[in-house]
C-alpha cells in the first residue's frame, strides 16, 4: 500500500500568552501531531486545555513560541494567515462569522471560490459559476437551491453552518479545521451540520480536525481521536482502537492519563 501523505505536521508546538508578564499563561507544552491524508481527527479535552489555541496557531492566528507548522510539507509557522487561507478552510462555533450576512448565499459563494486569492476579488456572479452552486448546495439537501439570491441574514443558524461548511471546502482544502462548529445549533441540527461534515470528509477525502465537547459525537465521527490535557496530547487513538471506545473507556483513559477526573461541566457525555 502506498505511504500517506503527510497533510498537518504540529512539531513540537509551544505557545503562550502575556508572555513575561505576572499573568503568563504557558497553554500549549510541547504538542506533536501529524495528521495523515484523509484523517478525520475529533479533539476533545477539558476546559482551558489548548484545544482552540492549537487550532488558531494552524490557522496563523498566533505564532509559536517555538516548534513549526508545516501543511502538505511546506513550513507555515511565520506564513501570514491570509496567505494561508488558501490551505485551509475554518469553521467556527459562531454560525455568524463564516459568511457576510448582507450578502446573498451566491455572493458568499462567489467569494468562497476565490478564496486565497488576494487580487480582484469581486462578489459578482458569472452565469457558468451558479450551475455548479446550485449542485453544491444541492448536496445540503435544505433547498438552498432554491434561493441563491437571498441574503445569509435570513437563514437559520443550521442552515449558515451548513453552508460555511460547504464554502469552507469548495475549493479543496488542504486541512479544514472545526472549532466545535456545531455546540450552539440545537441538537438535531447539530446532527445534521455532523452528518454533512462527516459526508463532505469522505466524499472530498478530506484532512479534518474537529474539536468537540461532545464526547459521543468524538466517538462517532473520523476515524482517529485526540485527547488534550494541559497543553499535552494524553491519547491519541485510530481505527479500530478508536471504533471499540466507549465514553466510560475514554473517562477511564482521561483519569489514567491525566490523574484528573472528567467533570460533567467540562465535557458533554452525549
Ligand atoms: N488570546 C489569548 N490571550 C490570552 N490568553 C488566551 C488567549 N487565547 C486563549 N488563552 C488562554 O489559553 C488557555 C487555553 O485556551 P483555549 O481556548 O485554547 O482552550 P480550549 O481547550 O479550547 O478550551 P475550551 O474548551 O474552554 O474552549 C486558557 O487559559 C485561555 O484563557
Amino acid at each position: 500500500m502506498a505511504e500517506r501523505q503527510k497533510k498537518l505536521e504540529i512539531i513540537n508546538i509551544h505557545k503562550s500568552f502575556e508572555k513575561g508578564t505576572i499573568n503568563e499563561n504557558y497553554v500549549l507544552k510541547g504538542v506533536e501531531l501529524t495528521l495523515y491524508e484523509g484523517d478525520f481527527v475529533t479533539v476533545i479535552g477539558g476546559n482551558g486545555a489548548g484545544k482552540s489555541t492549537m487550532m488558531n496557531t494552524i490557522a496563523g492566528n498566533y505564532i509559536p513560541d517555538e516548534g513549526n507548522i508545516r501543511i502538505n510539507h511546506e513550513d507555515v509557522t511565520y506564513m501570514p494567515t491570509n496567505k494561508r487561507a488558501s490551505l485551509i478552510g475554518y469553521v467556527f462555533q459562531d454560525t455568524r462569522m463564516g459568511t457576510a450576512s448582507r450578502l446573498s448565499i451566491e455572493e458568499n459563494m462567489a467569494l468562497a471560490n476565490q478564496r486565497g486569492r488576494t487580487r480582484g476579488l469581486r462578489k459578482g456572479v458569472r452565469d457558468e459559476d451558479r450551475a455548479m452552486m446550485k449542485e453544491r448546495l444541492e448536496v445540503l439537501g435544505l433547498g438552498l437551491e432554491n434561493r441563491l439570491t437571498t441574503e445569509v441574514q435570513f437563514l437559520s443558524g443550521g442552515q449558515r453552518q451548513a453552508l460555511t461548511l460547504l464554502m469552507a471546502t469548495l475549493q479543496t482544502p488542504q486541512v479544514l479545521l472545526l472549532d466545535e462548529h456545531t455546540a450552539a445549533l440545537d441538537p438535531s441540527t447539530s446532527e445534521m451540520v455532523l452528518s454533512l461534515t462527516d459526508k463532505l470528509v469522505r466524499e472530498e477525502n478530506l484532512t479534518a480536525m474537529m474539536i468537540t465537547h461532545n464526547m459521543s459525537d468524538a466517538l462517532k465521527y473520523g476515524n482517529r481521536l485526540v485527547m488534550l490535557h494541559q497543553g499535552r496530547i494524553i491519547l491519541d487513538v485510530a481505527g479500530e482502537e478508536k471504533e471499540n471506545l466507549t465514553i466510560t473507556d475514554l473517562m477511564q483513559l482521561f483519569k489514567q492519563r491525566s490523574g484528573e477526573e472528567l467533570t460533567n461541566d467540562a465535557m458533554l457525555l452525549g
